[in-house]
């Protein structure tokens, strides 16, 4: 399956698998709907995966490594080699992702889509690094393509796997730069309202990081209307395959839990490729990155958590994690109002 195919196998949610999930919430024995929204998240699990039986064993986090040709005009705090030695140590259990991933029981899945040197996680290189975006388009269409379509099959992969949920990952020095780029073309607002400092910038960079979005946007002038065309210019590897990403997770109804600002930049890409893919799509937290709440208006969802984070490699949608298995053990062991002998009150109309 590809992206020419992808959005005819996205259909609605089941409706009917809702319902049921959200009645036996009703009659399980607390206050109604005194779990919030963990208690939505669980139901729109249900409608994802077409059953009210809730079974989210097997969990992995899909990290998408690549880098970024803009990183040559100081946009990031760190140089382009950190991509490669952060995805390894995600590999031999040394990075904040595979710590977190260790920890709670789940599964990392590195990811090379594009790189800048060869690295011994899984391949799916569409190429070694992006241009630098200020000079040229960062990449082809066809590279862009590519890139999708690389994170299509990782959904099937772990689809095939017997994955039940998936949080997104990424590692990519310079990609809060890139995403950035890419939500002020999607969302049509300036880059000044939609960059922050990553993964730390001091007021002079973060200026000239400003600038540099300007600059490309305007000098390639992408089509907001066509998500491939801003994902190529001033896009990355990472940002095209974790697009692709949440639409193969859509077709194959598998929970894909979205990390940050980066993830969410991803996430609206998708839904403007494919508006039915956000009823897959779960948030998890507001990323400190100044641009994290207007995504998440933008995508029509709203986070459990806001606890500063900004670290990115999937770390904020990983602590969605225990919020879930916590909720749904209510969800299946507790008892119901019928079963303590309770009558609940049941306005007329
Ligand atoms: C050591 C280190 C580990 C990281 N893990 C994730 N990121 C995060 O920071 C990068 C984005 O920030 P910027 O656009 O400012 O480069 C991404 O790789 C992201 O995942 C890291 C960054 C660093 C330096
Ligand atoms: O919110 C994110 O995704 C993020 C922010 C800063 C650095 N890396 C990732």
């Amino acid at each position: 399956m590809d992206i020419t195919e992808i959005s005819s196998h996205i259909t609605k949610p089941d409706e009917g698998a809702m319902k049921r999930c959200r009645k036996r919430w009703d009659s399980i024995a607390k206050p109604l709907h005194s779990l919030g929204k963990l208690e939505d998240l669980i139901v729109k699990i249900a409608g994802i995966t077409g059953s009210e039986r809730i079974n989210l064993t097997k969990k992995a986090l899909v990290c998408m490594c690549a880098d970024n040709g803009v990183v040559e005009e100081g946009i990031s705090q760190s140089g382009q080699e950190v991509t490669a030695i952060v995805s390894e140590n995600m590999l031999n259990g040394r990075a904040t992702s595979s710590v977190m991933c260790r920890h709670l029981g789940a599964d990392l899945f590195a990811v090379d889509v594009g790189v800048a040197c060869e690295t011994s996680l899984i391949q799916k290189k569409s190429g070694f690094g992006t241009r630098n975006m200020l000079r040229e388009p960062a990449m082809s269409r066809e590279e862009a393509v590519s890139a999708v379509n690389a994170g299509i099959s990782m959904a099937f992969e772990l689809s095939r796997k017997g994955y039940c949920i998936a949080a997104t990952g990424e590692m990519g020095i310079g990609n809060t730069a890139t995403s950035s780029a890419v939500a002020s073309v999607l969302l049509d607002r300036p880059a000044e309202e939609m960059t922050g400092r990553g993964a730390g910038l001091d007021d002079q960079r973060l200026r000239c990081k400003i600038q540099v979005i300007t600059q490309a946007v305007n000098l390639h002038q992408p089509d907001r209307k066509d998500p491939l065309d801003v994902l190529s210019k001033v896009g990355g590897f990472d940002l095209a395959a974790l697009t692709g990403f949440f639409l193969g997770g859509a077709a194959v109804r598998l929970p894909i839990v979205i990390d940050g600002f980066i993830s969410g930049t991803a996430a609206l890409a998708a839904m403007k490729i494919c508006p039915d893919a956000v009823h897959y799509m779960l948030p998890s937290h507001k990323s400190k990155e100044p641009a994290a709440g207007l995504l998440l208006d933008a995508l029509g969802l709203d986070a459990c958590l806001d606890c500063g984070m900004s670290l990115g490699e999937g770390t904020g949608a990983l602590m969605l994690f225990p919020l879930l298995d916590t909720a749904l053990d209510v969800y299946e062991k507790m008892s119901t109002f019928d079963e303590i002998n309770v009558e609940q009150y049941v306005p007329l109309s």
